[in-house]
């Protein structure tokens, strides 16, 4: 049966609108230097699957994943020692290294990297010269490379996508009290079933004053609860849902629906085998087996847990050409709007696909295993 009602949100997204926006200049430059044939259109937006049922069925299926980070040199010698300087940014959460170009990264390094990501939550690269070859190159070895069903991407580069916040402006309304999107607390992919693990953007513009991100640690907002209160939601399931919605060929006229699907609420890293609260305040709908009033009662408290505690998180300003990469697992994040679309802001994005999401009773918290003070 056709479908007699489209949400226009998704037409929108099924029907590009070509090329009304300008490219910034050194974002292209960088695509041209690459090779990438933009003659056709800028970005490459897929049309289909646009039904939910399609959607669900890619990457439904158990993968193999070996965490890169969990068979590196804890110490991370080969990383450190060819790095000019590392800095932590807090002391939870971020840490920059300065005189590496990710594209010529040994493989030891690119291990010891995602050990130092699993630690760390987010490290940044800046003056990075990568194409988006390179930056899919990259994110393969940090497990399968995501190709989105519907976002915008480079074209000829399956699986990198493009975060260019203008354009995205123009497919769903966003203004300074509502700027949506990426500008608000999230993580992404979540209902895959394998859901994203390492995530890397190379942001090549970027406004001169605004347009930070913000990243918040699991591990420390697991660690702000209570010890009687971490036993209340170790081992309960939550039920998580896409940023996309998608039509129900069963049922067309009952407008979008998302993909939904169920994964701890408290999940432990491969790597660094700490526990990380893992919910979001836009993607994470119910606690499984609560009632709803229950669990909206005690989702609310965790995500306020997590977005207000200013000391798990990092806020980054980024500079053109720096390359952010960041655990999916073990954070949340949010891109400011404060800007308003003033400047251009373009980048590229790959995400690694990681092992689905399990929790771990006898697993310690990142303060117990780095010997800090815990439940008090
Ligand atoms: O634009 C940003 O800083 C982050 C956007 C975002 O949420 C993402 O790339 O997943
Ligand atoms: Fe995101």
């Amino acid at each position: 049966m056709a479908p007699t009602a489209i949400d226009p949100v998704i037409l929108d997204v099924v029907q590009p609108k070509k090329d009304t926006l300008n490219l910034p200049t050194e974002s292209r430059k960088r695509l041209e230097k690459a090779g990438i044939d933009l003659s056709s259109g800028y970005p490459y937006r897929p049309a289909k699957p646009l039904y939910l049922q399609d959607v669900q069925k890619i990457r439904d299926y158990h993968r193999e994943h070996v965490d890169p980070g969990a068979r590196a040199d804890p110490a991370k010698r080969a990383l450190f020692s060819a790095a000019e300087k590392v800095v932590d940014l807090t002391a939870h959460i971020g840490t920059e290294i300065v005189g590496l170009q990710l594209k010529d990264l040994t493989d030891q390094q690119k291990d010891e990297l995602g050990l130092l990501i699993a630690e760390r939550s987010v490290v940044f690269f800046r003056d990075q010269d990568i194409s988006p070859q390179q930056q899919r190159s990259l994110g393969e070895w940090y497990g399968e490379v995501e190709v989105h069903p519907q976002v915008p991407q480079v074209p000829g580069v399956a699986g990198v996508t493009v975060i260019w916040p203008e354009l995205q402006a123009t497919e769903a309304k966003a203004n300074f009290r509502n700027p949506g999107g990426a500008s608000r607390w999230h993580s992404d992919l979540v209902h895959e079933r394998q859901p994203a693990g390492v995530t890397h953007l190379h942001n090549d513009t970027v406004p001169t004053v605004g347009g930070d991100t913000l990243w918040a640690s699991g591990y420390s907002a697991y660690e702000k609860l209570s010890p009687n209160f971490r036993k209340i939601i170790d081992g309960k399931k939550a039920v998580y849902r896409s940023a996309h919605a998608y039509l129900d060929r069963d049922d067309p006229t009952a407008g979008p629906k998302y993909v939904e699907r169920v994964h701890p609420l408290v999940r432990v890293h491969p790597a660094t085998g700490w526990k990380a609260l893992w919910v979001n305040r836009a993607m994470t709908v119910r606690i499984v087996g609560l009632d709803k009033a229950e669990s909206d009662l005690i989702l609310g408290y965790l995500y306020d847990v997590y977005e207000k505690n200013v000391d798990i998180q990092v806020r980054f300003k980024w500079t053109p050409r720096t390359s952010a990469l960041w655990d999916n697992r073990i954070t949340i994040h949010n891109a400011s709007w404060d800007y308003e679309g003033s400047q251009p802001r373009h980048g590229t994005r790959v995400t690694a696909l990681a092992e689905a999401p399990y929790f771990q009773e006898d697993a310690s918290s990142r303060r117990e295993a780095l010997g800090l003070a815990v439940d008090e």
